[in-house]
This record gives C-alpha cells, sequence and structure tokens, in this order.
C-alpha cells in the first residue's frame, strides 16, 4: 500500500466513526478492503462488529496476534478537515482511524511478502466501551486461532510524529468507569425545606471524593478520580429530584483499585444519611491494565534500532485500553506511536501527523516478521 492509498483510507475511516458494537459501516469498510486482497494464504472470519484474518505463515511453528481497535467516540469534531466526521457527534478523537490504517498496511504487506509464522489480525470493536477485547477472547475464531504472543500499538499525540516508545511491565493503568446515581425529592425553589437537593448532594459528593486520592491514597502510588459529567435538574426554579455523576477511577495497582471503589461506597453512603436520599453506584466497564513482556519490549527497541525508527523509554500513563485484557492471557506488548498533535487524545481538534502512518506500518510488518 503506498502512502498516498493509506492517506485515502485514513480519510476515508475518519468520516465514518461509529460508537462500540455499531462500527458496522467501519466493519463493511474493512471487509470490503481486506476481500479485495489475493485471498489463497488469508482466512477471515467476523465476530459481532470485529473481524479476525489469519495469514498463514511460510513455516507457521506459532501465531503472532496484532490487535487494532475500530470504534470512535461521542465527540463533536471541531477541526475543520473537509475530511471531518459525517457522524454528528461522533468522531474518531482516539486515533483509531490511524490504527485501522496501519492496520491494513500491515495486512497488505503479510499478503505480498508472507511471514515465517502465523498472523492473527485483530480488528477489535468497543475498545472506548464497553470492551471488546475481553468477550473477544472467548470468541470461537479466537480459540481457534490463539495466538502465541501478541502485540498493538496507540498513537502518543505528545511524542514526534514517527517515533515510537514503550517500557517493560506497567504501560496503562487500571481504569473502572463510575456512574452515580442520586434520588431525593424535588420541588418548588422557594420551598427548600419541602424537598432534598440533589443538585446540593451531588455537589457535596464530587468534593467529598477529592479527599479521596488528595488524602487516603500514598501519593507515590499514582491514582486519578475525575469525574467528567454532572447532570441534574430541569429549570433554574425547581428543586433537582435527580442528579448523576460520571467519572473514571486510574490506579497503577489493581489493590489500590479495590481501596478506592470502597472509599466511593462510604462516602455515597454518608450522602445518603446526609440528605435523606437514595444512591446507586455503576462501575460501568473495568479494563485491566497494560503489563509488557520484557523479552518482548527488548525485541521491539532491537528491530526499532535496526530499522532506524527512533525510540524512546516510556513512563507509566494513566490511560486504559482493554487490549490489557489481552495481555493478561497472551504475552505480549503494546507501545506509543508518536504523531505530534497540539490536541491530545479525546480532543475535537486532535490533528495527528499521517505520516506516523507510515512508520506504524513499517513497525509493525518488522516485528511480524522478526518476534521470536
Ligand atoms: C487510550 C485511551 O484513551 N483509552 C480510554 C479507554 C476508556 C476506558 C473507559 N471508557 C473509562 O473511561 O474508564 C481512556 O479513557 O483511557
Amino acid at each position: 500500500m503506498n502512502f498516498n492509498e493509506m492517506i485515502r483510507i485514513r480519510r476515508e475511516l475518519h468520516q465514518i466513526p461509529e460508537l462500540g458494537f455499531k462500527e458496522v459501516k467501519t466493519q463493511k469498510y474493512l471487509l470490503d478492503y481486506i476481500h479485495s486482497l489475493p485471498d489463497d494464504h488469508i482466512e477471515v472470519e467476523t465476530w459481532r462488529t470485529g473481524i479476525f484474518v489469519r495469514v498463514e505463515g511460510t513455516v507457521g511453528e506459532k501465531t503472532i496476534g496484532y490487535r487494532t481497535d475500530i470504534d470512535g467516540l461521542p465527540i463533536t469534531e471541531e477541526t475543520g478537515f473537509e475530511f471531518q466526521s459525517r457522524h454528528e457527534g461522533q468522531m474518531h478523537a482516539c486515533g483509531h482511524d490511524f490504527h485501522m490504517t496501519i492496520a491494513l498496511g500491515i495486512l497488505t504487506e503479510l499478503v505480498e511478502h508472507r511471514p515465517e509464522h502465523h498472523v492473527l489480525m485483530i480488528f477489535q470493536p468497543a475498545e472506548e466501551g464497553p470492551g471488546g477485547a475481553a468477550p473477544m477472547l472467548e470468541s470461537e475464531p479466537m480459540k481457534k486461532w490463539w495466538p502465541d504472543t501478541i502485540f498493538a500499538l496507540h498513537i502518543a499525540s505528545e511524542l514526534p510524529a514517527g517515533t515510537v516508545s514503550t517500557k517493560e511491565g506497567l504501560l496503562f493503568a487500571n481504569t473502572s468507569e463510575l456512574f452515580i446515581d442520586l434520588k431525593g425529592k424535588g420541588g418548588h425553589a422557594a420551598y427548600p425545606h419541602q424537598t432534598k437537593d440533589m443538585v446540593v448532594g451531588a455537589s457535596a459528593l464530587v468534593t467529598d471524593l477529592q479527599q479521596i486520592v488528595a488524602r487516603m491514597i500514598d501519593p507515590l502510588d499514582a491514582a486519578v478520580l475525575s469525574i467528567g459529567k454532572i447532570t441534574g435538574g430541569t429549570v433554574q426554579n425547581i428543586i433537582a429530584e435527580e442528579a448523576r455523576l460520571e467519572g473514571t477511577i486510574r490506579t497503577l495497582n489493581a489493590s489500590t483499585m479495590d481501596f478506592i471503589k470502597s472509599r466511593i461506597e462510604k462516602m455515597t453512603e454518608a450522602i445518603e444519611l446526609r440528605f435523606d436520599c437514595k444512591a446507586t453506584i455503576d462501575y460501568g466497564s473495568n479494563y485491566y491494565q497494560v503489563w509488557n513482556q520484557k523479552t518482548y519490549t527488548d525485541q521491539f527497541e532491537t528491530e526499532m534500532n535496526r530499522i532506524h525508527v527512533p525510540f524512546q523509554k516510556a513512563n507509566e500513563a494513566m490511560t486504559g485500553e482493554d487490549f490489557g485484557y489481552m495481555l493478561k492471557e497472551i504475552p505480549g506488548f503494546m507501545y506509543w506511536l508518536g504523531v505530534d498533535s497540539p490536541n491530545g487524545l479525546h480532543h475535537a481538534k486532535l490533528n495527528p501527523k499521517e505520516e506516523a502512518i507510515q512508520t506504524g506500518v513499517k513497525a509493525g510488518v518488522q516485528m511480524l516478521h522478526h518476534l521470536k
């Protein structure tokens, strides 16, 4: 696949972002491309909105997995690109359009120059939520073509375009979504004593929750608890009967995640008592940490040096990735691909540099031909 074709594909995919398990057009686009390749040595299976493609190796002693995510985010794009999202309120703001293009570029190379080992390309839905990696591991194609090792990449807006970065051990955090619903009693704003005001209850709870990371966690054991959205009430002169907090929890240690959840539960019970209301907590999707095996990150560094792709050692990040579930079952690694965007991941103006796509393809092909 030449560079112009990569750009065309990336821009076409960029226009059709779809949310988790709704990637219908995306799946069709990917399948149309995959079926346009010579099919002598590939087998294709779909799973929900995901796809597995197995490339038969020339020797085939083992199978190497390569995973890309395919979903978009519920963000209204503000890039002003002529190829900006055609789906209202949805955007590839986490680079999955890049990830998919790179995967197709790698697949094209592998079909032209078959690898020694079998390769399993995994096009995974719903990374942003509710999580496609864990159920995909249970699927029939995955069980049939189970890889011996696996890797994946994620774009990094803050790194120079065309550079790569990773580390052994923990790369991405443990994450959990957090949804808290409060139900009190609504009423006239002039008669607050007849109500249980959930705007005040939710405000108090947000303030209380800030104490957990600030005052209950060892500062050297990093954690994040962010509330990204509060909703409640209807109009300015009616006291809110209901309110909802939506947030996310991130920790470097799995046990710290359990501790934070136990404190959230206690603080929420305290709000129920203080405001005489009912609260329910839902942790939504939970992602397991991304843990890289040293043997593979070492090989990655060696191979990147060999093909003159600048490599730097990464730090742990508080981002989450359900690829962590795949790495829990299959040894391997994940790495960052620099794309140098002034606005970061999950931003409505994310603008990754397209030249990095070539590096992603080159790095992936090199690893799939040389990984031991
Ligand atoms: C790389 C990245 O940005 N991943 C997302 C994963 C979302 C996980 C889930 N929806 C949550 O919010 O916990 C991230 O937000 O880190």
